[in-house]
């Protein structure tokens, strides 16, 4: 790389709603920078604190292990973290700022984005969310493969962006080069079935992230 050129700031990507070892290891081979578990039962990417434990351990030192709740009570996420060591929690729901930061770890809060919604006025609420995960508005509070309206994130979040919703091989460059997120988060985008994640997808996705880092 010459002086005249320089690498953009890496775009992160989460990879979410791992199920099997097999996903996790190409996730992590591929060069992803997290790896999420659904500890939401209604969903089909759904693992027990005791699976992902058994998959949290095929993980490397500085790859994050983060979990994903949709309005659990206190006592469900301290189930899973007595079982889980995750870096990162990640809330779905109509969580308070009090109920993600009750457990003292980084966290995400995500939002789903619909015309209506005021980010600016929604991230104020969360002043301690490590980022603001922006999401499509979708039955079953998330996972639910379609994007929004990327025109609708306004400039100056007090916090970092997680760019989500219906992101896959074919759109995950356009959208980093127009949003410039600190983060993508992809599940449906990299599946072959709901939970099933395809290596090769994989691939694709986060080597259309490093191709628009590198516009
Ligand atoms: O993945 C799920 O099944 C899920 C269920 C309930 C709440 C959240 C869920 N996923 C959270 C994620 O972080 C997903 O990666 C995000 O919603 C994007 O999903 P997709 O549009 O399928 O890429």
């Amino acid at each position: 790389m010459t002086s005249a050129t320089h690498a953009r700031t890496k775009t992160r990507i989460k990879i979410c709603g791992l199920t099997r070892e097999a996903d996790v290891d190409a996730a992590v081979a591929a060069g992803a920078d997290a790896i999420g578990f659904v500890f939401y039962p209604p969903s089909p990417r759904y693992v027990t604190p005791e699976r992902a434990a058994e998959l949290v351990r095929r993980l490397p030192p500085f790859v994050a292990a983060v979990g994903l709740f949709v309005n659990p009570e206190p006592a469900q996420v301290e189930a899973v973290l007595a079982k889980v060591p995750l870096e990162v929690l990640q809330f779905h729901g109509d969580e308070t700022e009090s109920q993600c930061r009750r457990y003292l770890r980084p966290y995400l809060k995500a939002a789903r984005v619909r015309p209506d919604l005021d980010l600016v006025q929604y991230a104020a609420a969360y002043p301690s969310a490590r980022a603001i995960l922006l999401d499509a508005f979708v039955d079953g509070y998330g996972g639910g493969g379609k994007t929004f309206d990327w025109s609708l994130i306004p400039a100056g979040l007090a916090q970092s962006i997680v760019l989500s919703g219906g992101l896959d091989g074919d759109n995950v460059a356009e959208a980093v080069r127009r949003v410039r997120p600190a983060a993508v988060d992809v599940s449906s985008g990299v599946e072959a079935a709901k939970g099933i994640k395809d290596a090769a997808k994989i691939r694709a996705f986060i080597a259309a992230v490093r191709s628009a880092d590198n516009d």
